[in-house]
Parts: C-alpha cells; sequence; structure tokens
C-alpha cells in the first residue's frame, strides 16, 4: 500500500530531518508511529499523504512512484488516503455536518445519496447531537472527533492520524482509539502518529519509531 525505499527528506538547505527510511505499510494493518518531540512523524505523514516529496529515495503509494507521477493522478490517490490533522482544519462557517460531508460533497456525490450515512458516522464518533453546530463551539475533543469522521466519511484505505488524542482526557483518548481499531477490524490500514506511551500499551501493534531522522521498526 505504501512502500519507502531509503528515503531522505531535507527542507531547503537544512539537515536531513528523516534518513534512509526503509519500510513498508500494509494493506489493512494497524501501526503506531512514535518518537520524541522534532523528530519527524509529521514530516512522515506528509510524504505519507502526498503532500510532499523526498528530497531522495522511493516512495510508492498504492503501486505508483510519487517522482513520476503525473499531477493529474494526485487527486484520486489522496482520496483513497483520510488524514486527522493535529490541528483539525475544520472550516468554521460550515456545521459540524457539513464539514464531515465535504469530502463526499467535493467529490461530486448528490446530498440526498449521502445525508444518511454521514449522520449516521456521527452518531458512531459521539457527535449525533451536535450535527448544526458550528466547530466554533465544539470542545478540543468533539472537534477531534468530528475531525476523526471527517477523515473517515469517504471510507479510505489508508488512515493517518497525527496526535488524535492530543487534547483529549484519556477516557475519551481510549474511545477514540477504539474507533480507530474497529476502522482497521473493517479493513482500512491505520497509522496514528502519537507520544502517547500508555495509549500505545493498549493495544498489541507494530511500533514505528523515529529517532534522530531514523526509523526503528518494533512488531
Ligand atoms: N516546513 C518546514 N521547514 C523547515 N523545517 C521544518 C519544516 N517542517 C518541519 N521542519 C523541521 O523538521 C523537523 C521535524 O519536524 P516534524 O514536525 O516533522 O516533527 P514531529 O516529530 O512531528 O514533532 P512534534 O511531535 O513536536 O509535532 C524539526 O526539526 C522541524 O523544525
Amino acid at each position: 500500500m505504501l512502500r519507502f525505499e531509503n528515503v531522505g527528506l531535507r527542507y531547503g538547505l537544512g539537515p536531513e530531518v528523516l534518513r534512509d527510511l526503509t519500510f513498508t505499510i500494509e494493506p489493512n494493518s494497524f501501526q503506531f508511529l512514535t518518537g520524541p518531540s522534532g523528530a519527524g512523524k509529521t514530516s512522515l505523514l506528509r510524504l505519507m499523504f502526498l503532500a510532499q516529496k523526498p528530497t531522495r529515495g522511493l516512495v510508492k503509494v498504492f503501486g505508483r512512484d510519487i517522482l513520476t507521477l503525473p499531477a493529474r493522478e494526485l487527486p484520486g490517490l489522496r482520496r483513497r488516503v483520510g488524514v486527522v490533522f493535529q490541528d483539525f482544519r475544520l472550516l468554521d462557517h460550515m456545521t459540524t455536518y457539513e464539514n464531515v460531508a465535504l469530502p463526499l460533497r467535493v467529490a461530486g456525490r448528490d446530498e440526498a445519496s449521502y445525508r444518511a450515512e454521514v449522520t449516521e458516522l456521527l452518531g458512531w464518533v459521539g457527535l449525533g447531537e451536535k450535527l448544526d453546530a458550528s466547530p466554533m463551539v465544539l470542545s478540543g475533543g468533539e472537534k477531534q472527533r468530528a475531525a476523526i469522521a471527517r477523515a473517515l466519511v469517504a471510507q479510505p484505505e489508508l488512515l493517518l492520524a497525527d496526535e488524535p488524542t492530543g487534547n483529549v482526557d484519556p477516557q475519551l483518548a481510549r474511545r477514540i482509539l477504539r474507533l480507530f481499531v474497529e476502522l482497521h477490524k473493517s479493513g482500512t490500514a491505520v497509522v496514528i502518529a502519537t507520544h502517547d506511551i500508555a495509549l500505545m500499551d493498549l493495544v498489541d501493534a507494530k511500533r514505528l519509531v523515529l529517532h534522530d531522522g531514523r526509523l526503528h521498526v518494533y512488531e
């Protein structure tokens, strides 16, 4: 699903922030991505969802080499990846329902065809009472769950989440983790970037650990 070979990344003329990364994300796998602050987790996620090209090495996403990918094929590949951003990126001038439905609207689907599924998904993440609320009035944990619902709504094959439990209490963090585990059981590959060791200890999953720009994989 994702293949990295000897990947390096530097910003401008700075030092390499990622070095010699070789690993695979398998279909329907579940893994944590961890490492100290500044180790490069967000940079690696940006490479995975095609927001960034590597400075060297091979990145293949769904079998396609991203360095030779024609620009017109990028949106189609991106649609197969759901992303939960660290800062949520919800649009305040829309309701929570409209935010979550946005990927389907952008894909050209008719509202009548998705209203029921978006409403059900919002219920699943515990926001059934907040459909019409602006994200501005949601709590941090509610925003996080809205961002998760938006990442899931188009049924991605791969879900990437950057610190998805960073703003919530331990109880809600466990609930969010259960959502991801359920998603994984339904066939989606999941990568969760986190610092939270207690959270990682709750699931027996592969750990991708970044340290000094290099990646170590613990099965
Ligand atoms: N756009 C950029 N331009 C220049 N340097 C950058 C840029 N983005 C990240 N960096 C640098 O790359 C390194 C890795 O940053 P990154 O945000 O990927 O780490 P992280 O592991 O996600 O950190 P955190 O856990 O604190 O969010 C840092 O030294 C950071 O300063």
